[in-house]
């Protein structure tokens, strides 16, 4: 049966259905663009309330992805989306609209474009801020291979040009002659609101008389020349004065870079859109194209909670109701929640304690404290490198800084963190969030590699509570004044396990584990959340007269030494757990202590494979990496049953 049967009540609108890629939308005339911007909403609206997936980005980007694919020659022009949460009009106009229901499903469409899916996804995405680099890369290929008809396009969005790489790329762009052009979609909006200087400016440029005198000049000054032929050089070089002499009036930051400004313009006005990017086609060079639109256009209530609306979950596309799962008891909060409140909490009695996100917000639940005390918690825009820096700046002067990134985004900050914070020993609190496998988001988001990455650095610590409990623990023991080093706690998305989370504080000795349970042979090793998974295991098991020894470790970084000799000389039988990768991670480590002190034992490593994990469920994705409770039962099993320690042990001295 077809798994995603249940979409064939969902249909495409009497044009879109006919549109099978950018070819068949290019044999419209300009007049029906209107109604496939109109089918190409209601779909998307259709699907996501039914299917879930990223939702207010897309709506505000339609007119602008039918006028994109209908100007340009899509695939061999090439689009870049950054982030790509709002390209799912591109890929239903790009031979994917029957699929996209299976969007960010187990075996189903990426929510991401991706190379692999299509030839019109150029550039993997989904962190953001990379596509003007990527971009100019292409631009800059097609430049060097004389291929002067291909044009390439940076989509890029106002919180995304927040970020250094956006700003580095800029700097090369301007300078590079190359033929890109990025259209900046400028809808005031991260995934909370967006903040900053840049953000003021682009409102500035968006209101100012003189700037709205310029983009009228400049409109006509295009509307003069001749449509459907290309610029002359000539041409082009009398708009660029005429422009420049303009602009230049307010010194607009885009043209001191080198690049052509144009706008800012509707875009959500298709007619506008598709005139304006015919007559950039044919300017060569750099240029920028400022559009301003609303996110959640069409949908009336994603137009008013963006925020909300930004990823809502399944909702009912008439009332706007978004399902919530009732439970008849009190459920476990998640995790994310217990950070956000617990920090408050501490903040109250530690007038030293800051809080720092990189445009999450929302998503870290530092909204909270950024709520009750602003002048304490920042959001900082999409910018990890800096809240990374910023942290150990602060740090020096004493203060003790919560600085919020999800396990993935932290990659972006890797030097900031070996170079500002772990060589200065500065005692920052780096709260990962999203660690282990995220989900439906897929590769470009798992918190595979934290664990691997922070694990070779000297002075880190680094932890991952198994509950919420834990979770406050370490949080209250990361900002006492005796802990004077870096200190990581990574905890995954999504539910803990205690509905009574608000449990007393207690300082956690740094770098003690405990042993949550005595067993005979074999022992499991855990670390984090998945300990949940093996205490499930274990009771399962125990049906079965099979009864494992259980660690929760607490921490990878030290390692508690004590509590591994004990385990060592009682267990020859060793599986480790982690929701981090097997290459370099956690069940490592312990193979390290093994190999130092010269321990002889059977050992199973389960966690994140040497591989991409693409998407799903968070619950199929850690069944096929075999790190779930089956599978931990699997390897119970399985090594229970061999009786001699095998010959890739280590031999004890
Ligand atoms: C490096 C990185 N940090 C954070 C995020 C999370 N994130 C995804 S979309 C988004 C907001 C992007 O805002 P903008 O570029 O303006 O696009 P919009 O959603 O407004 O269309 C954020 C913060 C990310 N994808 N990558
Ligand atoms: C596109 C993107 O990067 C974010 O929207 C991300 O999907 C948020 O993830 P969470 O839902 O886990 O906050
Ligand atoms: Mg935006």
């Amino acid at each position: 049966m077809d798994p995603y049967s249940v979409n064939m009540d969902i249909k495409p609108g009497p044009l879109l259905k006919h549109i099978d890629n950018p070819e068949n939308l290019r044999r419209l005339s300009r007049e029906q663009l209107h109604q496939v911007c109109e089918e190409l909403r209601q779909y998307i609206i259709d699907v996501v309330s039914v299917h879930g997936g990223h939702f207010g980005a897309s709506l505000g980007v339609v007119e602008l992805t039918v006028a994109l694919h209908y100007v340009f020659n899509t695939p061999y022009d090439q689009l870049v989306w950054d982030v790509g949460h709002q390209a799912y009009g591109h890929k239903i106009l790009t031979g994917r609209r029957d699929n996209f229901p299976s969007n960010r499903k187990y075996g189903g469409l990426s929510g991401f474009p991706k190379r692999s899916e299509s030839p019109y996804d150029t550039f993997g995405v989904g962190h953001s801020s990379t596509s003007i680099s990527a971009a100019l890369g292409m631009a800059m290929a097609a430049k060097y291979k004389g291929e002067r008809d291909r044009q390439v396009v940076a989509v890029i969005g106002d919180g995304a040009m927040t970020a250094g790489m956006a700003f580095e790329a800029l700097n090369h762009a301007g300078v590079a002659d190359s033929n890109v052009l990025i259209i900046l979609n400028d809808n005031c909006m991260s995934i909370d609101p967006n903040v900053g200087a840049l953000k003021e400016y682009l409102t500035d440029i968006s209101t100012s008389p003189a700037y709205n005198r310029v983009r009228d000049d400049v409109w006509k000054l295009l509307g003069k020349l001749p449509v459907g032929k290309h610029f002359t050089r000539e041409m082009a070089a009398k708009l660029e004065q005429s422009v420049k002499g303009l602009v230049s009036k307010s010194s607009n930051l885009f043209e001191s870079l080198k690049l052509r400004y144009f706008g800012p313009i509707d875009g959500h006005n298709i007619t506008k859109l598709v005139d304006v990017l015919q007559d950039m086609r044919s300017i060569p060079g750099p240029k920028l194209l400022h559009i301003l639109t609303v996110k959640g256009k069409g949908y009336a209530l994603a137009e008013k909670d963006q925020t909300k609306w930004h990823a809502p979950g399944l909702f009912d596309k008439v009332t706007g109701e978004i399902h919530k799962k009732h439970f008849p008891t009190p459920q476990p909060p998640k995790y994310q929640d217990v950070f956000g409140h617990t920090l408050i909490e501490l903040a109250e009695a530690n007038p030293a304690i800051m809080g720092i996100t990189p445009a999450m917000p929302s998503g870290s639940s530092l909204k909270f404290m950024m709520e009750k005390m602003p002048n304490r918690a920042f959001d900082v825009g999409i910018c990890e490198q800096h809240a990374a820096t910023l942290s150990a700046g602060l740090a020096t002067q004493g203060l003790r800084v919560f600085c919020n990134i999800y396990s993935s985004f932290m990659q972006r900050a890797y030097d900031q963190v070996v170079h500002d914070i772990a060589i200065q020993k500065l005692p920052v609190v780096l709260c990962l969030d999203r660690a282990g496998l995220v989900g439906e988001d897929g590769p470009t988001h798992h918190g595979a590699y934290d664990i691997a990455y922070f694990r070779c650095i000297p002075n880190m610590i680094i932890s991952a509570p198994m509950n919420e409990q834990e979770l406050r623990n370490l949080m209250y023991t990361a900002q006492l004044d005796s802990t004077t080093q870096p200190f990581v706690i990574r905890y995954p998305r999504g539910e803990g396990v205690m509905p009574e989370w608000k449990t007393p504080f207690q300082a956690i000795e740094i770098g003690k584990g405990r042993k949550l349970r005595d067993g005979q042979e074999l022992a499991i090793l855990s670390i984090g959340h998945p300990g949940n998974f093996a205490a499930a295991a274990i009771r399962d098991l125990k049906a079965e007269g099979l009864q494992p020894g259980h660690y929760d470790l607490r921490f990878v970084k030290p390692l508690d030494e004590e509590l591994l000799h004990e385990v060592f000389r009682k267990y020859k039988k060793i599986v480790t757990v982690e929701d981090g990768t097997v290459k370099g991670g956690f069940g490592s480590a312990i193979l390290e202590f093994m190999a130092e002190n010269g321990y002889k034992a059977d050992v199973r490593i389960l966690g994140i494979p040497d591989r991409i994990v693409e998407h799903g469920k968070p619950a199929e994705l850690q069944h096929e990496c075999a790190y779930d409770a089956e599978a931990i039962k699997e390897a119970v099993r399985s090594m229970m049953s061999i009786e001699v320690v095998s010959t890739k042990g280590w031999e004890k001295k």
